[in-house]
């Protein structure tokens, strides 16, 4: 079997997808159109070519633009159904999408109308594709941490619907520390807690992550190889790291593929996983993340079951649910 075919025989879940980031031009400048929203760019030739990030800020000026276009219920639904099945073409059989509502209410859309669409979208995704999924609710870090009290507000009545929340956005400058009260809230309200840290901030940002907002999971965490310490603490624990290493090389956090951690941390015990971020925007989604690192950094296949595995393990799925993807998993050859 080739490598590509490989990695698509994988079972896996992609745990680090955040469904603003999976917005093609295509569909952005369809949407934009139908709802009569006006773009920065003229075409999705010049969109494309703007794509040339110099670090996560850059990024983020442009998703937040991009986001304008989604604006009906309808237009979430065909978001996450675009996901999907790009998602099941790579072997995907679970997913849990980061969503954003802030820059959406933001912009005076409904809670209710994002999550409507979205949740149903991941009904549809079962039926169809056989994916299960689940949603987390993303806190953005650069807004303050009432506002995220009064988004956790709105998200009150629906928490059936949203299984966990995040914290995204711009990361230096605004420690987890920042949001020790929001996340205890949270904690205590049954949800699961992720946050990003250690993409772009320092390895610190990823203990506090741990200690003060006692995370399950870190988002990124690729910074905690500049600490022993933690990094001793993180294969200790076993504590997944979605790691997405396309998205790492697009925003500058690694020059080249050849030189990301993702294998050394790996080899050192940690609990990684490959992710595709915000795929629309970084070049690829989670099956040519694996694709592209397998090759740059020379995993085994081995290796990549690992990964995969990793995935299916760090999931927030009951136990009962992974075992037969994992049977699955086992029954594949590693030569
Ligand atoms: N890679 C990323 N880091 C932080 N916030 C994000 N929002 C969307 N993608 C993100
Ligand atoms: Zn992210």
């Amino acid at each position: 079997m080739d490598l590509e075919s490989y990695i698509r025989a994988l079972p896996k879940a992609e745990l680090h997808l955040h469904i603003e980031g999976s917005l093609e031009p295509e569909m952005m400048f369809a949407l934009a159109q139908r709802n009569g929203v006006t773009l920065p760019w003229d075409s999705v030739e010049a969109t494309r070519a703007a794509y040339a990030f110099s670090d996560l800020q850059s990024f983020l000026d442009l998703y937040y633009a991009g986001a304008a276009a989604l604006i009906h219920e309808r237009d979430f639904h065909e978001l996450a159904m675009a996901y999907f099945a790009r998602a099941h073409a790579d072997g995907v059989v679970h997913a849990e999408l980061f969503f954003d509502p802030q820059t959406h209410t933001e912009r005076g859309i409904a809670f209710e109308t994002v999550l409507d669409g979205l949740e149903r979208a991941c009904q549809e995704a079962q039926t169809r594709y056989g994916i299960s999924s689940r949603l987390i609710l993303c806190f953005l870090r650069h807004l303050s941490e009432d506002e995220g009290f009064a988004t956790l507000e709105q998200a009150l009545p629906h928490l059936g619907r949203i299984h966990g929340v995040g914290l995204d956005s711009s990361e230096k400058g605004h420690p987890p520390s920042k949001f020790t009260r929001l996340f205890a809230r949270c904690r205590d309200l049954g949800l699961h807690v992720v946050a990003h840290a250690g993409e772009e901030g320092p390895p610190a940002y990823i203990v506090e992550a741990l200690d003060l907002l006692q995370v399950e999971r870190i988002d990124h965490g690729v910074r905690a190889a500049e600490d022993p310490a933690l990094m001793a603490r993180l294969a200790r624990e076993q504590v997944p790291l979605t790691v997405c290493p396309l998205s790492n090389i697009k925003l500058c956090v690694f020059d080249r593929l050849e030189q990301h951690n993702l294998r050394q941390l790996l080899e050192a015990g940690l609990k990684v996983t490959i992710n595709s971020d915000d795929p629309a925007y970084f070049g690829g989604y989670v099956g040519q993340n694996y694709l592209e690192t397998a090759i740059a950094l020379g995993l085994s296949r081995a290796q990549l079951k690992q990964l995969a595995r990793n995935s299916l393990e760090a999931s927030f799925v009951p136990e009962a649910l992974r075992s037969p993807w994992l049977s699955v998993l086992d029954s594949l050859p590693t030569d």
